[in-house]
């Protein structure tokens, strides 16, 4: 596990660097200026909204659309210039029209093995990925989740060091959703660095060392987790039902406030530790009990909603 190498950090060069990347299509800017290092070893996510421009940076990493502006390195090597040799060292999560519906999974991936020079062992790497029992099923009746887990196994199968996964789990059940991140962390831990696009907060929370947010092609927080949901404006959520009416003016002038609702007879606040104790303490003095109280940690949604504009 690494989760702790971040760039630079150990001396070693990022495995993908991006510096002011730039696009653009018919005169809309959609990348203004996104600049990212990934360690190798790290689970890299890229969170936004519709139309973010997420897909388009990740293309020009595969090397799949050509940059306006700015420059990109992966291993070192250039995603236009060398494309060849970053397929060599990237495996991209294919779309699913890229595959014919009466293949085999056996055949694509015998067929995607021989795309690559030095390719895994296509059996072992079913095996690992579930798809043993389904070698004789052809594409198009394989269920969402053994063709998420068929294109991870194509993805990995040229043993590259990145792979860039796009909205993998978008449309799986609950369950085939967290077998899928149970994956990842796997091909995480055997050393492969993944770049991940996802609309799915729960899972860039789980997954990813570090998270860049993308709002409107620019970056607008680039953290942990951890350090994204620190800096929500309301890092703490208080919610009670008063047994009386609160005093409105000592509850808007509490400390470190960052939001206040009421939904029937309960109130919902958010702000920092100290918002907690000050409420606390004025329920003390007032004499007023809270009923069904309950604190909670803001989540990676409360930060995302602060961190992007619709
Ligand atoms: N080839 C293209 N030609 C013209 N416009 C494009 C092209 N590709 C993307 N766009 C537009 O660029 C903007 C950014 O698209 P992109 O797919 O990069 O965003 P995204 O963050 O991945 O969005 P989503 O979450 O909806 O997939 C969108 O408004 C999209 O319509």
């Amino acid at each position: 596990m690494t989760r702790t190498n971040r760039p630079g950090r150990d001396g070693r060069r990022p495995i993908i660097e991006v510096r002011d990347l730039r696009k653009s299509y018919g005169g809309r800017t959609v990348v203004d200026g996104v600049s990212f290092d990934v360690a190798e070893g790290e689970i890299f996510g890229i969170l936004g909204l519709n139309g973010a421009g997420k897909t388009s940076t990740v293309e020009c990493v595969e090397g799949l659309r050509v940059p306006d502006a700015g420059r990109i390195r992966v291993a070192g090597l250039d995603p236009v210039a060398d494309h060849a040799a970053v397929t060599g060292v990237l495996g991209a999560q294919l779309q699913e029209s890229a595959l014919q519906a009466k293949l085999t999974v056996r055949e694509a991936l015998e067929l995607y093995a021989a795309f690559y020079p030095r390719p895994l062992d296509w059996r072992p790497l079913a095996e690992r990925l579930g798809l043993t029992a389904r070698l004789g099923t052809r594409f198009h009746v394989l269920s969402g989740g053994q063709k998420q887990r068929l294109f991870i196994a194509l993805a990995l199968i040229g043993a590259p060091r990145v792979v860039v996964l796009d909205e993998l789990t978008t449309g799986l059940d609950p369950r085939a959703r967290r077998d899928t991140w149970a994956l990842i962390e796997d091909v995480r831990d055997s050393g492969v660095t993944v770049l991940l696009v996802t609309h799915f907060m729960e899972e860039a929370q789980r997954l990813c060392d570090r998270i860049a947010v993308l709002d409107k092609g620019r970056i607008s927080a680039l953290d942990t987790p951890a350090g994204l949901i620190g800096r929500a404006a309301g890092a703490t959520v208080i919610s009670f039902t008063p047994s009386e009416p609160l005093d409105e003016k000592l509850v808007s002038g509490l400390p470190g406030l960052a939001s206040v609702g009421w939904e029937g007879d309960r109130i919902t606040l958010s702000g920092g530790d100290e918002t907690v104790e000050a409420v606390l303490s004025l329920l003390a003095r007032s004499r007023i009990r809270a009923h069904q109280l309950r604190v909670t940690d803001a989540t990676l949604d409360d930060a995302f909603l602060d961190l992007t504009t619709s």
